[in-house]
């Protein structure tokens, strides 16, 4: 059962059979040094990227970064001041061109789904084949809506609809013209957050069966480590980093974008030999000079309990439930302020328990002292 019957209306929320969606020829979307500030604000300074056709990736960054204003670029409704985006080679902005939305073959979806008031749901979804005869754009429109499971909506009107059900209006009327490049701006944050799961992963079965190139903006982590490909990670208008979800959380760029991912430990370490001693263990740093200072990182998770004697001791301050696993905060010896250790409950230690960890040398990242290079 989708989890959204459980949760919305009473009504069935069944989406409609997977491989049944039109395909489309996926396009390539490139981004060549392209800016654009409004005024004093540079809100994105010297992008390029390349999304290769068919690629999903996710903008991920925190609010204000710019994420919006490069999609609203990629789509055309903003001009870059300087820089190019191609679409399968072909400029669509830079060099003195510039395409219009309508004529750059892509599909749009916006955080607030930006559906027709006035329009039925089958006039909503059939909006962009305006250029079809009416009888074939209607036709082509119910096998969208019978896609997302809605085609017995087809003559309601949007504010019948909840919010689950109007985010799948608008991801048949963004899939219907058969968009080479769909772009999509945050399309799962106004959902109930039980909601979210599954509407996450048929909306990502769907951007997989068209087969478009699929750029979504996102400011979750989690939602871009579960749903992409690949991960474009900005800051302050900037692209900081690109790569898999694996990549950009194993091996992040610096400091600041692995505390984006996770709430981290973090420990001044000294090298000796190669490695960063640290009052709770030693970790690899190679290449740097015997008596640097370190950053070193740890997630939560990279505690466990150990056999006594052989890693840092530690006295459990609090340990709280939190379903799935236990929170801790921990008072190791040398360390000023207790860490934050995370491991399954059935495991956990009590409050007010002093015992040995051990820490995963695998979950350690280590940084210049400054945070700003990967060691
Ligand atoms: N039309 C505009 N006029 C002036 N400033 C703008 C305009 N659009 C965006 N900005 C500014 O540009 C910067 C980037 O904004 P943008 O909306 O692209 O960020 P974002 O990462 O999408 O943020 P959020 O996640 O909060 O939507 C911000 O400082 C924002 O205030």
């Amino acid at each position: 059962m989708n989890t959204a019957e459980s949760t919305e209306t009473a009504r069935p929320h069944h989406w409609g059979p997977r491989g049944t969606a039109a395909a489309t020829f996926a396009g390539r979307l490139t981004f060549d040094n392209v800016s654009l500030s409004f005024g004093p604000i540079p809100a994105v300074r010297n992008v390029s990227f390349d999304l290769k056709p068919g690629e999903i990736v996710c903008l991920l960054g925190p609010s204000g970064c710019g994420k919006t204003t490069l999609l609203r670029i990629a789509a055309g409704i903003e001009r870059p001041e300087s820089g190019r985006v191609l679409i399968d080679d072909q400029e669509m902005a830079g060099n003195g061109r510039f395409v219009p939305p309508e004529k750059r073959n892509i599909g749009l979806m916006f955080q607030d789904f930006a559906l027709f008031p006035h329009l039925s749901i089958i006039d909503n979804v059939a909006f962009g084949l305006r250029g079809l005869k009416r009888a074939d754009a209607v036709k082509e429109a119910r096998l969208a809506l019978k896609r997302v499971g809605l085609a017995d909506y087809e003559h309601e009107y949007p504010h019948r609809l909840s919010g689950g059900e109007q985010q799948r209006v608008a991801l048949a009327r963004a899939i219907v013209p058969r968009p080479q490049v769909m772009l999509m701006d945050e399309p799962f944050s106004g959902l109930d957050q039980r909601l979210r799961d599954s509407v996450r992963a048929e909306t990502l079965a769907l951007l997989k069966e068209t087969r478009a190139t699929a750029m979504l903006v996102t400011h979750d982590p989690i939602e871009a480590l579960g749903l992409a490909d690949r991960i474009l990670l900005m800051r302050r208008g900037r692209l900081i980093q690109a790569g898999t979800p694996a990549e950009i959380y194993g091996r992040p760029a610096d400091a600041e974008a692995a505390r984006f991912f996770c709430d981290m430990n973090e420990l001044t370490g000294r090298v000796r030999g190669g490695l960063a001693e640290t009052p709770v263990g030693t970790f690899p740093a190679p290449g740097c000079a015997d008596g640097e200072a370190v950053l070193v990182m740890l997630r939560p998770q990279a505690f466990a309990l150990g056999p006594s004697g052989l890693g840092p001791e530690g006295f459990v301050l609090s340990s709280r439930f939190i379903g799935d696993a236990s929170a801790l905060t921990v008072v190791f010896k040398g360390v000023e302020a207790p860490l934050a250790v995370r491991m399954p409950a059935a495991l956990a230690p009590q409050q007010g328990v002093s015992t040995a960890f051990t820490v995963d040398p695998a979950q350690a990242l280590v940084f210049t002292a400054d945070g700003s290079n990967p060691i």
